[in-house]
């Protein structure tokens, strides 16, 4: 069974990855290095499983490894149990999606956590569900929100203190993020804490009764008249843990709706990291990266601690808006941000006194009540796109070389506003948009970033844009994958591409790398999807030779 403890050590424990991040840190490193730039030219598909059907969307899953057995969901709601040496498969679960679900950006889900005996994951119809490891029977399930009302759930949940931590996606249809922590072994709702401020939280008895456990900020200062009620500010892409401050860091994602004009103020908390408690569920820091965001730069990424030196644990961020933040990781306070994509042109830096972004006025797209006909305001151009200087793909951080790798992208796009009000279950934007290339060749780039200086230390370029995240290890390689189908590793000092492989589909998930009887693995989820072909207009067209897929590719080194 999978205990805390050993959730705690799953960053040092080489036989097993246990959670999302590969550690609840989120640094994706694993000491691991038989796999290193010596042996790599060695590295060959050990076995690979489809996960069949029609159900080829975009799959986004980081697998979890425990026990001889790897779990791994795919698209629809759907998790298989497969043997970790050999990818036989030991069973699968298909949860039944009801039709009128409302994921804004395809139907995925980036994977599940052990606890216990249980694998747990999220469903698109936002329900939570426990699932025995051995036999895949359910052991306990539950609604977290109402998918008629636009709530969804893509994450992976995160394991803390016996509790699975779970967000919410909805963003797009005015609901309100929150960060929800259950008995791990039970399902039973421990806290809530609303990530829109004047929204109150709740702790629950035993018995599931509510009692009110503070108001999230002060009041609703940050925004206008009723707008916080349909605030936004989903927690969609999960959260990472650290037990050296005992706090969950959540992002949170856009306000809602995407037309700033309408709801003049920070509006907090959306665009945040928000630390919490998990003892208590309150939040103890917030920072925000865009206030009163009007570009859809959705902070949400992943907030990814590691040790500084001197007692020092800073957390690290690659924010949608370009921007890259060093924050103390007990107190929120903003040590360092620096851009890590070459073309931002809302903001001309971030002031580290303040923490508060240098807006250029003019950049912002314009108030439709100002337009000539009072229904589409002034059109600009923007960099980076609503797609983001980076998006759900989780970057990776090396303590041996001290670097953040990031999955990154550069594009902009053309946006205007529209008026728009809130109904329930309709998409809440206000906003229109035309995604634009930059380059003509190439759009991602991954990029070695030093948190201390800002600088780039090397870059490879990919001409689609980067959608998969990133795994680094102690054989001093980074690993990756490219919408064009190929995972592939560089030298983590100098980013030299030492080894690639073909895996027949777009690749938009993370790797992972573990071992068992003596021997390194490395796992990756392949099949194109997510929310470049659905969004990406003309872009998404110049990748249109990209197929979907839905299979898992596991790599070792050859005898
Ligand atoms: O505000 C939200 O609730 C929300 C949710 C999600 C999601 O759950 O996947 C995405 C986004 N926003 C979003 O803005 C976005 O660009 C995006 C990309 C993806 C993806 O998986 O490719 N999901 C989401
Ligand atoms: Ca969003």
């Amino acid at each position: 069974v999978v205990t805390d403890q050993m959730i705690e050590n799953d960053a040092a424990t080489t036989g097993d990855v246990l959670s999302w991040g590969v550690g609840t840190e989120g640094q994706r490193y694993s000491p691991l290095k038989k796999i290193n730039p010596g042996s790599i030219g060695k590295l060959v598909p050990a076995w690979s499983f489809s996960f069949g059907g029609e159900k080829q969307r975009g799959q986004e899953s980081q697998p979890v490894i425990h026990n001889g057995k790897m779990f791994v969901t795919g698209s629809y709601s759907r998790i298989f149990a497969l043997d970790a040496k050999t990818g036989r498969k030991l069973w699968k679960y298909e949860h039944r999606l009801p039709d009128g679900i409302m994921p804004c950006c395809d139907v995925i889900n980036r994977g599940a956590a052990l606890y216990d005996n249980l694998v747990i994951f999220m469903t698109l119809d936002a329900q939570i569900v426990a699932l025995n490891q051995d036999t895949g029977d359910v052991v306990w399930k539950e609604k977290i929100d109402n998918y008629a009302a636009g709530y969804s759930a893509s994450a992976a949940p995160i394991i803390a203190n016996g509790l699975v931590l779970t967000g919410v996606s909805g963003g797009e249809f005015g609901v309100v993020g929150r960060v929800e922590a259950r008995n791990a072994k039970t399902g039973a709702l421990v806290w809530s804490r609303p990530t829109v401020e004047g929204h109150m939280g709740y702790t629950y008895d035993k018995d599931g009764n509510p009692k009110e456990n503070g108001i999230s900020g002060t009041t609703n200062q940050t925004w206008p008249g009723d707008l916080w009620k349909t605030g936004g500010a989903a927690t969609w892409l999960g959260g990472t843990y650290d037990k050296r401050t005992g706090l969950a860091y959540f992002g949170t994602g856009n306000p809602a709706p995407w037309n700033s004009h309408l709801r003049k103020g920070d509006n907090l908390f959306s665009c945040s990291t928000v630390a919490i408690d998990v003892k208590t569920g309150k939040i103890v820091w917030h920072y925000q990266s865009t206030p009163n965001d009007g570009w859809d730069f959705d902070g949400v990424n992943e907030f990814v601690t590691y040790d500084a030196g001197g007692g020092k644990i800073l957390g690290g961020k690659a924010d949608r808006n370009g921007f890259f933040y060093v924050l103390d990781a007990k107190t929120g306070k903003l040590e360092n941000a620096f851009p890590f994509v070459k073309k931002i042109t809302w903001a001309t830096g971030i002031d580290l006194k303040t923490g508060r972004p240098n807006f250029v006025p003019e950049n912002r797209p314009g108030d439709p009540t100002a337009g000539a006909d009072g229904k589409k305001g002034q059109t600009v151009f923007s960099a980076p796109s609503f797609l983001g200087g980076k998006n759900q793909m989780p970057m990776a951080y090396s303590p041996d070389t001290k670097l953040f790798y990031v999955p990154a992208n550069e594009w902009g796009m053309e946006i205007w506003n529209e008026p728009i009000t809130y109904k329930k279950g309709a998409a809440y934007l206000g906003a229109g948009f035309t995604i634009k290339t930059i380059n003509d060749d190439y759009i991602g780039a991954m990029r070695a970033v030093d948190p201390k200086t800002g600088k780039i230390v090397w870059e490879v370029k990919n001409n689609a844009p980067l959608w998969g995240g990133v795994l680094t290890t102690g054989g001093g390689l980074v690993f990756w994958g490219t919408p064009e189908g190929y995972l592939q590793a560089a030298d983590a000092k100098t980013g030299k591409v030492v080894w690639k492989f073909q895996t027949g589909s777009g690749i938009v998930a993370p790797p992972v790398t573990w071992e068992e009887g003596g021997e390194q693995y490395v796992a990756v989820v392949s099949g194109w999807g997510g929310a470049v072909p659905l969004w990406g207009g003309d872009v998404a067209k110049k990748v249109n030779y990209l197929e979907q897929g839905g299979s898992v590719w596991v790599f070792k080194l050859m005898k």
